[in-house]
């Protein structure tokens, strides 16, 4: 039986990422970067694929939190013969790439289990295990091909097998700590960690940053644990942001939608950055927009929709037959071939975070307008193109209206952009072909029967995407066509009260099996009620779908409102960033700063 998505918490160094069960096995972990191969899988498969178990030995009942506004995750286990606290983190700020693991004794005397798989490229290599002598310290190694984890402390496991397995007692006021980093296989095996120090200054390097946050609203505490997951998800060194830490947390439970999300959107990307830039952080843009830039150098014809956290492009799209999948969920895939699709709306949400950033004061470097000149120049020769549209779908392409609007924006952007700041470019041509793609949407993307704008011209189905029209501007929010295509998105796709990115019985996105609501879309919805002036439908959403948020304030890509489970990759970008969208929205129109 998998383990719940719910049950998970994460813990992360900016640069990668754990899953922590409930239970305390550690079941997904790539090193050194998100988009490393794994070296626990069992989220994916079995025990057997690779997982750090510490629990105790005798049924416990658990409670976890974050300490303060950091990642650090402390688990407490209650047992009949007395209480333990573990205390699990991946340093910050460091240059390195460790987890510690801290069991301290609360009251009487607990058994813990411990059972160290390692299980290196994703689940299949076992490495070479060896205890050894070093820094003045016994420790064990596990080598194989490039990489090396070191486990170090009291009470390391024994061999059993191909695993490591060991019991210890913990009593009152024990504390012993586990570390376990990575290093290169060639290199000498790295100097211990200062645990004490370590923990301190990760709890208070997150703490600070979290205090940035100039959202005071309502839903103060999800925004805050969903503005950290963003910036978990933010690789500090590299500046890329990924959508999510895992691959193929399937969509539908024992299907095939199961997608490696590890890697940099430029949409996921800019639509944090923009919730970030709304939320107080302004230097997160900077770092982000130097990353753009580097990543899309050169030809604007050669734009991509994705990349590598480091910039690379090369994200092959492979199944790896030997993983069973999370709950016989297959394939399971690394990868990701919507790698090579046309997606329009992209450059528009780039364009949008751009602005967004200098207007809150970051000034254009040296190569940032061109690079953007560029690209929506290059866009003047395709915006007729039809595309794969923002859900990446792998049927025939379409004239999605989702991106015909966003067409708007990029080349409405612009415009401002020119106009505001006297930046140079050919203005009149976007101006014109911004006009011309605004009346082209409201006479093709309209369905005057239906009264609401449709996914794409040859339909008369609905897209929750058509809920951004007011959003991006598009439209006023007192336009009735908003609010009648608002009423359209609501009676087609509302599922046990949460929100479908669209109805796949139409076959539209080429992929078998269904999928369950797009919490994103519900969180767009709030948004979109609030800025109508829905302010209590808006709210009493909102309050639905907060309580979907696991125990520490985490959130996947769907929900299945029937099994009351979370379902997709854990946890996502896209979610909590249109969680903190929907605060700023609700907050702001109770203000009575927005809306008709
Ligand atoms: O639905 C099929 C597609 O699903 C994935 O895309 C989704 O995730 C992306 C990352 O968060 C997001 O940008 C996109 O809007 C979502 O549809 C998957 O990455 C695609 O390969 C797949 O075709």
């Amino acid at each position: 039986m998998s383990t719940p998505i719910e049950d998970y918490a994460i813990i992360g160094d900016t640069e990668t990422g754990a899953l922590v069960s409930r239970d305390g096995s550690i079941d997904w972990l790539c090193l050194p970067r998100f988009d490393s191969a794994s070296c626990f899988t069992a989220l994916l498969g079995t025990p057997e694929h690779g997982r750090w178990l510490l629990t105790p030995s005798a049924p416990a009942t658990t409670t976890r939190a974050y300490r303060g506004d950091s990642f650090v995750l402390e688990t407490t286990h209650e047992t009949a013969s007395g209480t333990v606290r573990v205390t699990d983190l991946m340093p910050l700020a460091d240059g390195r790439a460790d987890i510690i693991r801290r069991v301290e004794g609360v009251s009487g005397r607990v058994e813990m289990t411990q059972e160290w798989v390692v299980r290196l490229g994703y689940g299949r290599v076992v490495p070479w295990v060896s205890r050894r002598e070093e820094h003045g310290e016994t420790l064990l190694t596990a080598v194989a091909g490039p990489d090396m984890l070191v486990l170090r402390g009291g009470h390391l496991p024994d061999p059993d097998g191909r695993h490591h397995r060991g019991r210890f007692t913990v009593t009152e006021g024990d504390v012993l700590d586990l570390t376990l980093t990575w290093c290169p296989s060639w290199e000498p095996v790295p100097e211990p960690l200062a645990v004490d120090e370590r923990i301190e200054s990760t709890v208070e390097r997150s703490s600070a940053w979290a205090s940035q946050c100039t959202y005071d609203g309502p839903y103060r505490a999800a925004v805050v644990r969903s503005l950290l997951v963003l910036r978990l998800l933010t690789d500090t060194r590299r500046g890329g942001i990924v959508a999510a830490p895992t691959t193929s947390l399937p969509e539908d439970i024992g299907g095939e939608r199961n997608w490696d999300y590890r890697y940099c959107w430029l949409r996921d990307a800019s639509l944090t950055l923009e919730s970030l830039l709304r939320s107080g952080f302004v230097e997160s843009a900077g770092r982000w927009r130097d990353w753009l830039v580097r990543a899309v150098a050169g030809d604007p014809e050669d734009l991509q929709i994705m990349y590598a956290v480091d910039g690379g492009r090369e994200l092959p799209e492979r199944e790896l037959d030997h993983l069973p999948g999370y709950a016989d969920s297959r394939p399971v895939r690394v990868g990701n071939a919507a790698v090579d699709q046309r997606q329009t709306d992209v450059l528009g949400e780039v364009m949008i975070a751009l602005e967004d950033a200098r207007a809150l004061g970051l000034a254009e470097s040296a190569q940032s307008w061109a690079v953007q000149r560029a690209l929506v120049d290059s866009l003047v020769e395709h915006w007729d193109e039809p595309d794969n549209g923002l859900w990446e779908i792998r049927g025939p392409t379409h004239h999605f209206t989702h991106s015909r609007v966003m067409v708007w924006v990029a080349f409405d952007r612009a415009v401002r952009a020119a106009e505001t700041y006297g930046y140079e470019g050919d203005v009149r041509t976007w101006r014109e072909l911004r006009d011309r793609v605004h009346a082209e949407v409201c006479e093709r993307g309209w369905d005057e029967e239906k009264q609401s704008f449709t996914q794409h011209y040859d339909t008369d189905e609905v897209d929750a995407s058509l809920l951004l029209l007011p959003l991006v501007g598009f439209l006023p929010p007192d336009d009735p066509r908003v609010r009648s295509t608002i009423a359209a998105v609501e009676h087609d796709l509302m599922r046990e009260g949460f929100l479908l990115r669209y109805r796949t019985e139409t076959g539209v996105d080429g992929l078998a099996g269904d999928e369950h609501p797009f919490l994103a879309c519900s969180w767009w919805l709030v948004s979109a009620l609030a800025v109508t002036g829905e302010v209590e439908r808006a709210r009493e959403l909102m309050d639905r779908l907060l309580a979907v948020l696991n125990d520490v304030g985490l959130v996947a890509e769907e929900y299945d409102p029937v099994a009351g489970r979370q379902v997709g990759n854990f946890p996502q970008a896209f979610s909590h960033l249109t969680l903190i969208g929907a605060a700023h929205d609700l907050a702001e129109a109770t203000a009575g700063t927005v809306g008709p």
